[in-house]
C-alpha cells in the first residue's frame, strides 16, 4: 500500500451516498480490494483513493445512519461526482435518497454528475447471481445479508430470509425498486439541480443495477463514472497549474487497473 505521505493530492472527488445498510462500503471494497468483505456499519466517513491513469480520484464512503446525517454535506463538498445508492429490494432506501441525501449534494460542484445505483441486484436478477456461481465463490461468501456474522445489523433487504441460497429460476423475490423507478428519480434529481434533461447525462447511462457480492456492474459503474469526471479533473488541474492546454489522449487507457491505496 502507498505511504499516503508520499501520494499527491487527489485531483477530483467522488462521494457515495444513501442509506445504511444498502451497500455502499461493500460496493468500495469490491472494486478497490476485489472482495465481498464482511462490513461494519460506517461510522461518519471513509475514503479511498483510486489512481485512474495519471489522476487520482479520492472517493468518499459516507455513514447511511442518521445520527452522521449532519456530515454528509461537508463529505459532498466540491464532489465531481455523486454516486447515490438504494438498495433493489427495499424500496424506502429509494425513497430516503430524495428524501434525505439530495439535499446534502448542495455543496457538491455546479458541474457534479450523479449516478443512481441499485444495489444488492444478486437478490433479484438471474444475471448478477449468476456471476456469483462462476466466480468460485465459497458457500460462506454466498451468503446473504440476513445471514452476515460481525455486527448486529437491522436486515433491510427482506423481512425473513430464504430458506435456501436462491435459485436461477426464482430470483425475481423481493424486486420493490425497478429500473424505471430509479430513472424517474434521476430525472427529478436534474430538476432539482435546475437542470434540462436535454443537456444532461442520459437516465438510461447513469441509472445502474449492482451487486457488491458477485461484483456485477461494479466495475462499469466506477469506470464510467471516472471517464466521465475527466473534464472535472482536467479543468481542475488547469486552474491549479495555470495551463492553458491540457491533452485529453494522456489520461486515457492508461493504467486503468492500478491499485489504490485507502484509509
Ligand atoms: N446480497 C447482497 N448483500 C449485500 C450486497 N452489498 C452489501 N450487502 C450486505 O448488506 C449489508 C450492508 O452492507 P454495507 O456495505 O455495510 O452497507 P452500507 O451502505 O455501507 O451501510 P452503512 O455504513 O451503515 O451506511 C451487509 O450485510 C452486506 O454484506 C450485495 O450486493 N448483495
Ligand atoms: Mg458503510
Amino acid at each position: 500500500m502507498p505511504e499516503l505521505s508520499k501520494m499527491r493530492k487527489p485531483d477530483v472527488k467522488v462521494v457515495i451516498l444513501g442509506d445504511m445498510n444498502v451497500g455502499k462500503t461493500s460496493l468500495l471494497h469490491r472494486y478497490m480490494d476485489r472482495k465481498f468483505k464482511d462490513t461494519m456499519s460506517t461510522v461518519g466517513g471513509a475514503f479511498f483513493l483510486k489512481q485512474w491513469g495519471p489522476y487520482n480520484i479520492s472517493i468518499w464512503d459516507t455513514a447511511g445512519r442518521e445520527q452522521f446525517h449532519g456530515l454528509g454535506s461537508m463529505y459532498c463538498r466540491g464532489a465531481a461526482a455523486a454516486i447515490l445508492t438504494y438498495d433493489v429490494t427495499n424500496w424506502q432506501s429509494l425513497a430516503e435518497l430524495e428524501e434525505r441525501f439530495l439535499s446534502l449534494t448542495d455543496t457538491a460542484n455546479n458541474d457534479c454528475i450523479y449516478a443512481i445505483v441499485g444495489n444488492k441486484a444478486d437478490l433479484t436478477d438471474p444475471q448478477a447471481q449468476l456471476l456469483a456461481n462462476q466466480d468460485g465463490l465459497t458457500a460462506d461468501q454466498r451468503v446473504g445479508d440476513w445471514e452476515r456474522t460481525g455486527e448486529p445489523r437491522v436486515p433491510s433487504a427482506c423481512p425473513t430470509p430464504p430458506a435456501s441460497p436462491i435459485s436461477l429460476s426464482g430470483v425475481s423475490v423481493n424486486k420493490q425498486v425497478s429500473r424505471e423507478d430509479a430513472e424517474a428519480l434521476y430525472g427529478r434529481i436534474l430538476r432539482y439541480k435546475g437542470l434540462e434533461e436535454t443537456n444532461s447525462l442520459p437516465a438510461d447511462k447513469m441509472c445502474f443495477e449492482t451487486s457488491a457480492k458477485t461484483g456485477y456492474n461494479v466495475d462499469a459503474l466506477f469506470e464510467t463514472l471516472f471517464d466521465m469526471v475527466l473534464p472535472s479533473v482536467l479543468k481542475k488541474r488547469t486552474e491549479r497549474e495555470g495551463s492553458p492546454t491540457v491533452d485529453l489522449e494522456e489520461c486515457k487507457g492508461t493504467g486503468k487497473r492500478a491499485r489504490a491505496a485507502c484509509c
